[in-house]
């Protein structure tokens, strides 16, 4: 095919080619054998390969393919842009890709630009095979790791990563990864042709590595996400992190209200865009329900917590009425999609067991942070389903969390106005005191509705009978479908004294420990009897 496709084009680029190469600047030719195999008559003459000095350093010879006509579709990635010089070339932007046809030519191939679907001439220094590390997005070549971490700190997108060749080890490369404020490097080994980060999982090659971490988080601090592009500070959405004040205050006219998502107690909560470009979720405060600064106080308090089991703050219009807080989009709240699945078949013990976990990873982080929530419930828990791990759930509302000093770990709540009796701890629903152990109460609670579908805690009771049975030591059942173990994490966090209640530390690694623990298939539902109605919505 090659043959015939330059045999059919060839003679109309020889005369052209001959002088207008004498414009570019002189450049060995490495494939004087192919070249001389064709007719003077027919041949074009050899083109120098101009290459962006300033941007890309000549070819190395590991990229330089065997110069022989292509039998196989060889599919090559344009690492810059190219603007024709002679007729008969080729144009192309960065990033196109293009089947080379014939690559006889010296330094010159001949390809179809497969976005255009146009032929002609291209400088081979211009375009990486796309399977060459060269043409990675994530590859970044001879980068230092100072500089890795300006470009990643400036991009400020969570799990935006790259590779550079590592400075103290030519032969190695490096991983660096923005997990939230920081970035993290982690060394990419080379060793009998193997590339790895840890002995245990090594690959053929750092594609085939990246690929694996960024299908899971196996070990790293986080899921690979997507490398910065090259050449641009910030990325196209809002840059969230190391933001003053005033950074977070974005105007209004930049957010379009999409759909109404529905409405909270202080107000709705929209479906928007920022920019154009970004999908959020904004939140308005509804004018009368509370006072500006009591809901800026919201904002303030998620500015300071990032975490990837957080719903995240975006920004805040907070200059006139009605506020808007803009955040991240997800997909639904927890206790809805708990109730629409189709209990046993869809939605397994393991799967619940991890949306557990995940609740308690992200509040782990905020009693880590002396932050208590106070409304922890399934509803205030947003999930988010269309991306490849399945259920991610993230912890939302912070708008009743207050900082918890040090020196005084007990908030005592004033003027609150309403609280969710049967997900608040006796403690704090009979003497207003919220602490992280009331949260802890309320994670039990939050597993109950978790474990029966979205079910409705203490079914059948009043707010003031669940006050009055709960402080005489009832607890509710075991869920049907819950194992005596998870059964007992559950009962340790509605322990009288909120001093005996584990942290949320210990709550996270006993639900992790149990989920993973599912190798030999332990995890099911427990064989004994029917749903119990009364328990699952
Ligand atoms: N970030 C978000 N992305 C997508 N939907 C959201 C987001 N935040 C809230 N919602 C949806 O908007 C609705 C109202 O949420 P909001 O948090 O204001 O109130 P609520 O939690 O339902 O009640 P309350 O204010 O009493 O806690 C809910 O249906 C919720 O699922």
């Amino acid at each position: 095919m090659g043959n015939l496709l330059s045999s059919e084009r060839r003679p109309t680029f020889s005369l052209p080619r001959r002088r207008l190469s004498l414009k570019r600047s002189p450049r060995k030719s490495s494939n004087k054998a192919g070249a001389s195999s064709l007719p003077a008559s027919v041949q074009p003459a050899p083109k120098p390969c101009p290459g962006p000095p300033s941007i890309a350093p000549p070819p190395t010879p590991s990229l330089l393919p065997p110069q022989v006509p292509v039998e196989q579709p060889e599919i090559v990635i344009a690492m810059y842009d190219y603007t024709e010089r002679t007729e008969g070339d080729l144009n192309f932007k960065k990033d196109d890709r293009m089947i080379i046809l014939d690559k006889r030519n010296g330094g010159w191939w001949k390809a179809r630009n497969l976005s255009t679907n146009t032929e002609g001439y291209i400088p081979m220094n211009y375009v990486a095979d796309e399977t060459s590390l060269e043409a990675q997005k994530w590859y970044f070549g001879m980068f230092k790791r100072a500089e890795a971490e300006k470009l990643l700190t400036q991009w400020s997108q969570h799990s935006a990563f790259i590779v550079r060749k590592s400075e103290t080890n030519p032969l190695d490369f490096s991983l660096s990864v923005y997990d939230y404020s920081t970035v993290k490097h982690y060394r990419i080994r080379t060793a009998a042709n193997k590339f790895y980060i840890t002995h245990k999982v090594k690959f053929d090659t750092i594609q085939l590595l990246i690929q694996h971490y960024s299908s899971k988080e196996d070990g790293l601090c986080v899921k690979l996400g997507h490398p910065p592009i090259k050449g641009q500070s910030t990325p196209q959405t809002l840059s969230l992190t190391h933001r003053t004040q005033d950074e977070w205050e974005v105007p209004r006219a930049s957010i379009k209200l999409i759909k109404c998502l529905g409405e909270g107690h202080y107000g709705e909560v929209w479906q928007g865009e920022y920019n154009g470009t970004l999908a959020v979720a904004v939140k308005q405060l509804k004018p009368g329900s509370m006072s500006r600064d009591e809901f800026l106080k919201e904002a303030a308090v998620m500015k300071n917590l990032n975490h990837k089991k957080l719903v995240k703050l975006y920004a805040v219009c907070s200059m006139e009425e009605p506020i808007y807080i803009i955040e991240e989009l997800m997909d639904q709240c927890l206790n809805k999609y708990l109730q629409e699945q189709t209990t046993q078949d869809k939605t397994s013990l393991k799967d619940l067991t991890n949306m557990a976990a995940q609740v308690a990873d992200g509040m782990q982080y905020l009693e880590s942070k002396n932050f208590i929530h106070r409304d922890l419930a399934a509803r205030n828990v947003l999930v988010s389903l269309h991306n490849d791990e399945g259920v991610i759930c993230k912890i939302a509302d912070f708008g009743l969390a207050r900082v918890l000093q040090a020196h005084d770990k007990i908030y005592e709540a004033q003027n609150v106005l309403h609280f969710p009796v049967k997900w608040t701890a006796p403690e704090a629903a009979t003497h207003m005191k919220f602490t992280i152990k009331s949260d802890v109460w309320s994670f039990g609670v939050l597993m109950h509705e978790i474990f029966t579908f979205g079910g409705t805690p203490y079914p059948g009771m009043s707010n003031q009978e669940t006050l009055a049975q709960v402080e005489k030591g009832y607890r509710m059942p075991c869920p049907v479908i819950m194992t005596e173990e998870l059964y007992d994490i559950m009962l340790t966090c509605w322990k009288a004294q909120p001093a005996e209640r584990p942290t949320f530390e210990t709550i996270q690694w006993r639900l992790e420990d149990y989920y993973h623990n599912d190798e030999a298939g332990q995890l099911g539902y427990k064989e004994t009897g029917e749903l119990n109605e009364e328990e699952v919505k």
